[in-house]
């Protein structure tokens, strides 16, 4: 068993110097994790110390069968005895053994197989416990972190978590006691030796750990010199065509040769840290067996000591600094271990997101009319960047949200569809203050058209519905016509049972738009809001899509995050954002009248752009 968590250990050397940075806590957290299966661990700790005290009576049986045949050469001198003899003294000690071996065999599959079911069912447990947490968490928490990261991490840290259950946690049961039974009869069989015997166990023990960390820390270099050397080596890959661009070759070349030879160096420290050190610490290992033969030797010839002893006091020996030996490797793995329990208990321990209200209000008929009175908000408590936020629309209008770059109009979208909890103020949709509804019927209040579209592995028709979907095919259908995409559904190999995968390969950029557009009008949503799509797509495709939104926007009130200035001349009313906060409201012509940061965003974009006269009738109705 020891060799198995060895060479996990020299593995993942980098993951095993981790350490939990509130020790006290993760072994809490650890015990409670263990204390949900109370039962089975009950058990695992009876197998554990009954299979200890079987495989330590192992050695004392041989020993009585040793004695027996000495005592039979003794009697009747070496050759002077019948086989039939031999067998009689043996036999008793030796099925004594035998049974000891089959118990100790039984005793360690049942506690293997428990300590399999503990490790599979924490790590359910925990995988579900994140997975349900994620659903809960606040959006804040995802700006905070990358997701993708926590995920990856999440499931690395579990897996670790269940290794060191199934794996180190039984060695280190049966280590503890294995130290204990045996230490307890060689105490036994010879006080003084003993003491001289666990002196030098322990001294070796120290050095084994000391060498180890050192190669601990070979083994994380080299894991981290190959990381590098991968990273640069992707990047070049990835970055070809713009280091041919940039003449850059050689540059890269070098880069990589040297983050190669650092590779190499560290590659050949932790191999001889491998083949030197590891015989090194075997042999360290070995000086407290030396001295007990030879002691133990003595102690025979002298008569102090029958023979069977000796060869019993040896085996446990060994029993007892193998453990040593191998406890400290557990730890190191342990400690890992409760880094990774740590790391998974900060994401379960996480404040959710404010509850929904107990007694949600309910809009039956919902208009779509929306107030921000006072409204101030920053990402995070220390920072406002939203200070007294205020504008009403009325049901049915349009309303444009311009400004430049981090202006704040995205903010003023996530505020609106309750993605974050505002500081102050309230915003409300037709009276009802959005925080006495629940997040989801909020929610469905609002349809969303973004330049980033996402498609789902599945047919035309359930990438459509995806939002209702109890819609018939003749609602699908009306919903692409409207959408502009009818055609060219109609024209793909099964039409609306064309099976799109997730990457989109078959529907270009421009119908991938259009089909999340068909999307939208099949939810049917009061509010709609628009983030105008300034990707690259064709003319043609793009007047197709601004037809389409216009078709969309008919009888509800929509919010349309403006990039093109020309395309909202039409808005009933023009929110002007600079820094977080809105500077400027009123229409068109009021806000050029007026002469401030609209009119001189429209006059400096009319002036560059030259194809307004297409995009202009996009937005009308
Ligand atoms: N998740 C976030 N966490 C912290 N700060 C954020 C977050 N999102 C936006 N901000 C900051 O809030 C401010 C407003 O950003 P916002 O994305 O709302 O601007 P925007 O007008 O939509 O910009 P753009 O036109 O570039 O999309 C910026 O200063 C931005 O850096």
């Amino acid at each position: 068993m020891i060799n198995i968590l060895k060479t996990k250990t020299k593995t993942q050397k980098n993951r095993a110097t981790e350490k939990p940075h509130d020790i006290k806590r993760a072994l809490f957290l650890f015990v409670t994790l263990l204390l949900r299966t109370k039962t089975k661990m009950i058990v695992v700790l009876i197998m554990a110390a009954l299979g200890s005290v079987m495989y330590t009576l192992i050695p004392w049986f041989m020993g009585i069968a040793i004695d027996n045949v000495a005592a039979l050469i003794s009697q009747f001198g070496i050759g002077n005895f019948t086989v039939g003899q031999v067998i009689e003294v043996i036999t008793e000690p030796l099925l004594a053994l035998t049974a000891a071996s089959v118990i100790t065999f039984i005793v360690l599959f049942i506690q293997e197989r428990i300590m399999a079911r503990v490790s599979e069912e924490s790590g359910t447990y925990l995988r579900e416990m994140i997975t349900g947490k994620m659903t809960r968490l606040p959006l804040k928490f995802y700006d905070d972190v990358k997701v993708g990261e926590i995920l990856s991490r999440n499931s690395v840290d579990i897996e670790r978590i269940a290794e060191i259950l199934v794996v180190g946690f039984n060695q280190f049961l049966s280590a503890v006691f294995n130290i204990i039974i045996g230490l307890g009869l060689m105490l036994w069989i010879n006080p003084r030796l003993t003491v001289i015997v666990l002196v030098l166990m322990i001294v070796s023990s120290y050095f084994t750990v000391k060498i180890s960390q050192k190669s601990q820390a070979s083994f994380a270099e080299n894991f981290e010199t190959l990381g590098v050397f991968n990273s640069i080596a992707e990047e070049m890959f990835s970055g070809n065509m713009l280091i041919k661009v940039f003449n850059q070759q050689e540059e890269s070349f070098e880069k990589i040769v040297e983050a190669n030879e650092k590779q190499h160096e560290a590659h050949l420290k932790a191999m001889f840290m491998n083949y030197a050190i590891y015989p090194a610490i075997r042999f360290l290992n070995q000086i407290a067996f030396i001295v007990s033969a030879v002691y133990g030797g003595y102690l025979a010839i002298q008569g102090f000591l029958s023979v069977g002893v000796v060869q019993a006091y040896l085996q446990y020996v060994s029993q007892v600094s193998e453990p040593i030996t191998e406890t400290s490797f557990i730890i190191n793995s342990f400690q890992a271990s409760l880094a990774s329990i740590e790391r998974v208990y900060q994401i379960i321990d996480m404040d959710d997101a404010v509850p929904d209200t107990d007694q949600p209000a309910n809009i039956s008929k919902p208009k779509g009319r929306i107030v921000f009175k006072d409204v101030a908000f920053g990402y995070n408590d220390s920072h406002l960047i939203m200070n007294a936020v205020n504008f009403e629309t009325k049901p049915k209008q349009m309303i444009a949200i311009v400004g430049p770059t981090g202006a704040g109009k995205t903010t003023l979208i996530n505020l609106l569809m309750r993605f974050y909890e505002i500081n102050s103020g309230t915003i409300s949709f037709d009276g009802i203050d959005i925080r006495d509804m629940t997040r989801k019927k909020v929610r469905q209040m609002f349809g969303m058209v973004l330049q980033d579209t996402w498609l789902f592995e599945g047919t035309v028709a359930d990438n459509i519905a995806y939002g209702n979907k109890l819609a018939t095919r003749e609602q699908i259908i009306k919903a692409c016509k409207l959408a502009q995409c009818h055609q060219f559904i109609e024209n793909m190999p099964d039409g609306y049972d064309t099976v799109i995968s997730s990457e989109a390969s078959i529907v270009s950029q421009g119908q991938q738009q259009l089909l999340t557009i068909a999307r939208t009008a099949l939810a049917d949503p009061p509010v709609l809001i628009l983030d105008e799509a300034t990707s690259n797509i064709d003319t043609l495709t793009e007047v197709k899509i601004q037809e389409a939104i216009a078709n969309l926007m008919k009888g509800r009130t929509s919010f349309v995050i403006a990039h093109r200035l020309s395309t909202i001349r039409n808005a009933d009313l023009i929110l002007v954002m600079d820094k977080g906060n809105i500077i400027e409201t009123g229409n068109h012509e009021e806000l050029m009248q007026h002469d401030g940061m609209y009119a001189d965003l429209y006059k400096s974009q009319f002036l560059t752009h030259t194809d307004s006269q297409v995009r202009s009738p996009a937005f009308a109705h």
